[in-house]
């Protein structure tokens, strides 16, 4: 359950993101009441939540039975009744201002006085939301992503009396969810993503209005040579290119023609069969890398995102961590919008705008004073050491603050490392590689006596390396993917990956590196590099045929599909394949003992075994007798032969 005060939420709304709010708030334990205004849309929204739900049993993906979920979730049409003892409110009503001012003024009477009364909105003014009641200060925006099921993201957003324990609890209870949530701390139209969503597709837009570019090679350029997931165009016809019009023309902002024509046109994306791509009578978005001339101008789009990030920031809306998070987890852009600008310099991009804004005069290029001052300040970036982020490791004197990475070493010199990019399931970019690499490589050994390695989110340990930026990489490039490989497998402490999930390819090839392994029950192993085309490229092959024996190791690689943890168990893959309830005190067994034995005698021990491997007999045997030698001069062999004696545990020093 949860350790905020929350118990009881019911979801306003049972349309598509009312009941995907109230199917993940029953997955997480709560007990929901969905309510509509008539019975036929709360028992559609409810046959919508059963069917979820049997997806996500299908596919292992539900720790309890779908019945067991269901029977947390009630249905009512009623709103007195629905909301008379809930402790926090969902609204998800459609998007119209007068219709969510109408609920928030019943909620104001019926709901309890210390109840959280959030919404959903996407687009509207949680200040004027909570202008309806009587308690501004208990409204709150909490803007999930749809399918909010799938969606990691939420954005908790602040009106101008939000209380900020209100706030803080709507935070809580969205971390509850196993959810990330980000604040937003003021009430600015957008929010935060889509601020920055907006001159993605809207630049292209002007640019292709003006004749400068065509649809395909902004589609094409964005997506190869700057790893976006999805063209600009492309998105907006998934959208709907009317969405993105009527959100400028709320916002009173200029409308770019080509789009004007589509809207006009009533070509409006994919519902209606045609919008910049036809989906009817054409091949829909058939951009193909050769679009991209390479004259295409993405540093004029991206220079126009960060400006809105530096906008974002300057005005206290946001902080970069926030912003790149909700990039990242709710457009699936390949990194943060400040971090893509610290590493373009934030010089250029400001010379850019400016250069633009002379030669056009247009307001949408006029360089944010925020971003004036970082770069006035001398923070260009990170070749400058600070920029939107410090760099503290730009001297590369020590681990530094990284971007796919989150680490932790604990006194007793534990260093727990996750694979952070949970939203393409820990896929090993070249730059997540290039900080694995880094990490190990600049942290302080002697601090350190175990490491461990796991996939941020429950879904994957990783899914291989990232397939998205196959297509820019040159075979080079490509072949670079073992030195960070390289690292883990010579780092002289012990290391653990904890398998929650898939375990694929480049992913699999980490955990090889490791030393030991365990994973639950529910987690999968395999080479899929052959659907690919490819072959295992970080080490795989050779590794899985000294582990397995070539029999076993053909299979994975030849066949490409996957095996499970019990399989990988009895194949020797992985040291245990533990039930999910059993599996944090076996990992913590395992490091238990690593983190209390004597680290010279298991650094010793490690490179005699990995080194001896690739040996003779008569080669390592001899490495072996060494190594014995040499630990015989230790404090260590003495505390622990007296420890023997004195039938005490040993406390090793690694002297
Ligand atoms: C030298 C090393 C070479 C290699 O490692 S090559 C890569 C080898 N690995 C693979 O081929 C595995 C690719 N992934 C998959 O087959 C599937 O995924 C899974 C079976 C792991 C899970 O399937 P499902 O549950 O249906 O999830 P989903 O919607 O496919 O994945 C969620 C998001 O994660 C992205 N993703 C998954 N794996 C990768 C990857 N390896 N590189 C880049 N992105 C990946 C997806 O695209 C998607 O993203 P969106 O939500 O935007 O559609």
């Amino acid at each position: 359950m949860t350790d905020v005060d929350v118990r009881r939420v019911t979801v306003l709304g049972a349309g598509n993101m009312g009941h995907g709010i109230a199917e993940v708030v029953a997955i997480a334990g709560y007990d929901v009441v969905m309510r509509d205004v008539n019975e036929e849309l709360v028992s559609e929204g409810y046959e919508s939540i059963e069917w979820s739900l049997e997806k996500l049993a299908e596919k292992d993906r539900l720790d309890e039975s779908v019945e067991t979920v269901l029977s947390r979730v009630d249905t009512a049409v009623e709103l007195e009744s629905a909301v008379s003892d809930a402790d926090l409110v969902v609204e998800a009503a459609p998007e119209r201002m007068e219709l969510k001012k109408e609920i928030f003024g019943e909620l104001d009477e019926h709901a309890p006085a210390d109840a959280i009364l959030a919404s959903n909105t996407s687009s509207l003014s949680i200040t004027e939301i909570a202008s309806a009641t009587s308690r501004p200060e208990s409204v709150v925006g909490m803007h999930f992503f749809n399918p909010p099921v799938k969606m990691a993201l939420v954005e908790v957003i602040y009106g101008s009396e939000t209380a900020e324990e209100t706030a803080e609890a709507a935070n809580e209870f969205v971390e509850s969810l196993g959810k990330t949530p980000i604040y937003v701390r003021k009430d600015v139209s957008g929010f935060v993503v889509n601020t920055v969503l907006g001159p993605y597709i809207g630049e292209p837009a002007w640019m292709v209005s003006d004749g400068e570019a065509t649809v395909r090679e902004a589609d094409a350029a964005m997506v190869n040579r700057r790893g976006y997931p999805m063209g600009p165009f492309e998105l907006s016809d998934l959208t709907g290119i009317d969405v993105g019009h009527h959100v400028r023309e709320e916002a009173g902002r200029p409308i770019p023609p080509v789009m004007a024509e589509k809207v006009e046109a009533g070509d409006l994306g994919r519902k209606t069969g045609a919008g910049y791509y036809d989906y009817e009578s054409g091949d829909g978005a058939d951009y193909v890398p050769e679009d991209d001339t390479g004259d295409f101008d993405t540093l004029r789009v991206e220079a126009r995102m960060a400006n809105e990030a530096a906008r974002l920031v300057g005005d206290g809306v946001a902080t970069p961590e926030a912003i790149d998070t909700g990039v990242r987890l709710g457009l699936g852009f390949p990194e943060g919008i400040c971090r893509r600008a610290d590493g373009i310099g934030l010089d250029a991009i400001l010379d850019k705008l400016e250069t633009l804004s002379e030669e056009t005069g247009e307001e949408r290029f006029a360089p944010d004073d925020h971003l004036v001052e970082l770069v006035g300040s001398g923070r260009t970036g990170k070749t400058a050491g600070g920029g939107f982020y410090d760099y503290d490791d730009a001297d590369g004197d020590g681990p530094g603050d990284y971007r796919f990475l989150n680490y932790d070493l604990s006194e007793e010199g534990l260093l727990e490392i996750e694979l952070d990019r949970p939203e393409r399931m820990n896929a090993l970019s070249t730059d997540l590689l290039g900080e694995i690499d880094d990490l190990l490589s600049s942290v302080d050994v002697e601090a350190v006596r175990c490491v461990t390695f796991e996939g941020a989110g429950d879904r994957a340990f990783s899914a291989g390396a990232d397939i998205e930026g196959f297509a820019d990489r040159s075979p080079t490039d490509a072949m670079d993917v073992t030195p960070a490989f390289e690292t883990v497998e010579e780092f002289p402490r012990p290391t653990l990956a904890k398998i929650e999930g898939y375990c694929l390819g480049g992913g699999l090839e980490l955990a090889l590196a490791c030393d030991l392994r365990v994973a639950t029950e529910g987690s999968e192993f395999g080479s899929p590099e052959i659907n690919l085309g490819l072959i295992p490229g970080g080490g795989g092959t050779q590794k899985l045929l000294r582990m397995l024996g070539e029999t076993r190791a053909k299979e994975l690689v030849f066949r490409g599909n996957r095996i499970d943890a019990d399989r990988a168990e009895e194949w020797g893959l992985v040291n245990r394949a533990v039930p999910a309830a059993e599996f944090d005190d076996v990992v913590a067994e395992f490091v238990d003992d690593l983190l209390s034995g004597p680290p010279l005698a298991l650094e010793v021990a490690k490179k005699v075994m990995n080194e001896g491997a690739d040996a003779s007999l008569d080669a390592a045997l001899a490495m072996e007798s060494q190594g014995f030698g040499l630990l015989f001069s230790t404090d260590d062999l003495r505390e622990g032969t007296a420890a023997f004696r004195e039938k005490r545990d040993p406390e090793f020093t690694g002297e």
